[in-house]
């Protein structure tokens, strides 16, 4: 379904990313880890279209999207989920929730339908609870629950998570592990950018370990447990 080759990209006169490569199939949940300034969310800004590929492929079904502008890549059924959120404060609840929905014709692997405002409200009920508050109004753990279900919302074939667990209470947290199980049980393909490894080892078939903007290892949680030094090595733990 996704499938980057060569990628490079950067910032004005410094290049991150030299070489990024990785794959994901349909259905599955692959992760980016590495250390602080490695360049995930480059990784990331780029295959939305928010930052130019200076070179590479970045195939999406079949197409190559590099170069194509950010709300074509969503309408090509990619949805993401920033980091730091980045839900719009202003708007209400609903209004953040309805803002950037896509309709598409889409069954998951268990013939799940179409992502509504309704499926939203079941999988998160607090934001059913707070439809009408404005979205500052909301704690940190309840923006990210908007920023997946605006995400969802555009009916992604690819959902794309950057530190969606990211200074939120523990209780918080395993409210959205959770969620990403639900999500990949109907089939959902996934991109998840975390750094917690023990709850990642229930969720992803392949992490990619990045260090200075290429992937330098790719495998099972099972084998990246089975081999310490590379956690050493590349996070640092
Ligand atoms: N908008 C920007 N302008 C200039 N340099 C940037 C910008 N965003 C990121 N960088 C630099 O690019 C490099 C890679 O950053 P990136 O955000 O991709 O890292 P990351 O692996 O996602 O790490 P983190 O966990 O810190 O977000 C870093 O050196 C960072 O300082």
């Amino acid at each position: 379904m996704l499938t980057v080759e060569e990628l490079e990209a950067g910032y004005g006169r410094s290049q991150v990313l030299f070489g990024m490569a990785l794959t994901a199939a349909e259905g599955e949940v692959i992760s980016l880890v590495g250390r602080n300034g490695m360049g995930k969310t480059t990784t990331v800004s780029t295959i939305m279209g928010l930052l130019p590929a200076r070179r590479g492929r970045i195939g999406f079904d079949g197409h190559d999207i590099a170069g194509r502008a950010p709300n074509r890549i969503a309408r090509a059924g990619i949805g993401l989920v920033p980091e730091g959120r980045r839900v719009f404060a202003s708007l209400s609840v609903e209004e953040n929730l309805v803002a950037t929905a896509i309709r598409r014709d889409r069954h998951g692997a268990d013939g799940s339908a179409q992502w509504t405002l309704p499926r939203v409200f079941e999988l998160f009920p607090r934001l059913l609870e707070r439809r009408r508050q404005s979205a500052r109004t909301l704690s940190g753990g309840e923006q990210q629950m908007l920023a997946i279900g605006r995400a969802l919302l555009t009916n992604p074939r690819l959902l794309i998570l950057d530190e969606a667990t990211e200074g939120l209470a523990p209780i918080i947290r395993q409210e959205i592990w959770a969620c990403l199980g639900t999500l990949k049980a109907s089939g959902q393909t996934i991109l998840v950018i975390d750094k917690n490894l023990k709850e990642m080892a229930r969720l992803v078939d392949r992490h990619h370990l990045i260090e200075k903007g290429r992937v330098v290892w790719a495998g099972t949680p099972e084998a990246l447990a089975g081999e310490p030094d590379l956690a050493h090595r590349y996070l640092g733990l």
